[in-house]
């Protein structure tokens, strides 16, 4: 039976998704290892919902040691179709100010360490990522942000890089001019993996800071950005609650048929071991 329908990822400032009713915590354990802590179930607003600290309570863990795949995979085993991403994140553009929430429809890798993938080991597939994040939910997301109030935008760029530094001047000059509108250094491998585990997948960016290239302000700082924090994860906790009572039931979009024409394996040529390691993704096609 399914353990929840929608999961919840809680990026810096947001540990925890209050108003859950029925809670408990599960441990799970993956092919791929360890998620980033326990899962918190329960629900709200009469979902069914996962709720996950992406980097562990306490803000234990690097995004370069988070365990992507393994945070995904958990997500898949506890019967989880749409994941909402809650990720902070600095502006790259005057128009974004601190406070203002965006809803990225692109993303900028600008990532090198982190495995992006639960192909391999004789499996290969390739799977679209034209439009990388579920159009329902961001809409969701935005109408929810109309209701409760705080200023949320559809579309731009987010791009992920690496950290655990912040950029240089250059760097954030250079996303700039390629028109990107938000940077942080998380989500990119969520949305990679979310779309070959078929579970539609996208972020709500608050913005904390606005990095490093505006001339005559400081740089970003960590102390900066938890001072805007605070105000933004309130927010946060009361549009995913609204998101989540507005979440359509059925669906209208195609994440969950991403690795429909994906795999090129030969069927007969995937080894034993893992065509079981990835049962819970392939068994519907194989
Ligand atoms: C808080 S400073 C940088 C840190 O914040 C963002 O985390 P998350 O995406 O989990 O909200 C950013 O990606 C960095 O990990
Ligand atoms: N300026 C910034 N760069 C990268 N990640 C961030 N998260 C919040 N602000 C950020």
């Amino acid at each position: 039976m399914k353990k929840a329908e929608i999961g919840i990822i809680g990026g810096s400032g947001l540990y925890a998704m209050p108003g859950l009713t029925d809670v408990r915590e599960e441990r799970v354990t993956t092919p791929f290892g360890d998620p980033s802590d326990a899962f918190v179930l329960g629900e709200l607003e009469g979902r069914k919902v996962a709720f996950l600290a992406r980097h562990g309570r306490g803000h234990r863990l690097l995004p370069t040691e988070l365990n992507f795949r393994a945070n995904i995979y958990a997500m898949k085993m506890l019967g989880v179709e749409r994941i909402l991403s809650v990720s902070a994140v600095g502006s790259l553009k005057e128009e974004h100010k601190p406070t203002d929430f965006v809803m990225p429809d692109q993303f900028i890798d600008r990532t090198f360490a982190r495995e992006s993938t639960f192909f391999g080991e004789g499996i290969v597939a390739h799977v679209a990522f034209g439009d990388p994040v579920c159009a329902t939910i961001s809409s969701t997301f935005q109408k929810a942000c109309d209701t409760v109030g705080v200023v949320g935008k559809s579309g731009g760029t987010y791009v992920c890089m690496e950290g655990p530094q912040f950029s240089t001047r250059a760097e954030s000059n250079l996303y700039r001019s390629w028109g990107a509108d938000v940077i942080g250094m998380t989500n990119l491998q969520e949305a990679k993996l979310a779309r070959e585990a078929e579970i539609c997948y996208a972020t709500m960016a608050m913005v904390t800071d606005y990095d490093c290239w505006r001339e005559g302000h400081d740089d970003v700082t960590v102390d900066q950005i938890v001072a805007v924090m605070h105000q933004n994860s309130s927010n946060a906790e009361k549009v995913v609650r609204v998101a989540i009572a507005a979440m359509p039931t059925e669906k209208a979009c195609a994440c969950g048929n991403a690795l429909k024409y994906a795999i090129l394996t030969d069927r007969k040529a995937i080894p034993a071991e893992t065509r079981q390691k990835l049962a819970l993704l392939l068994d519907k096609y194989l």
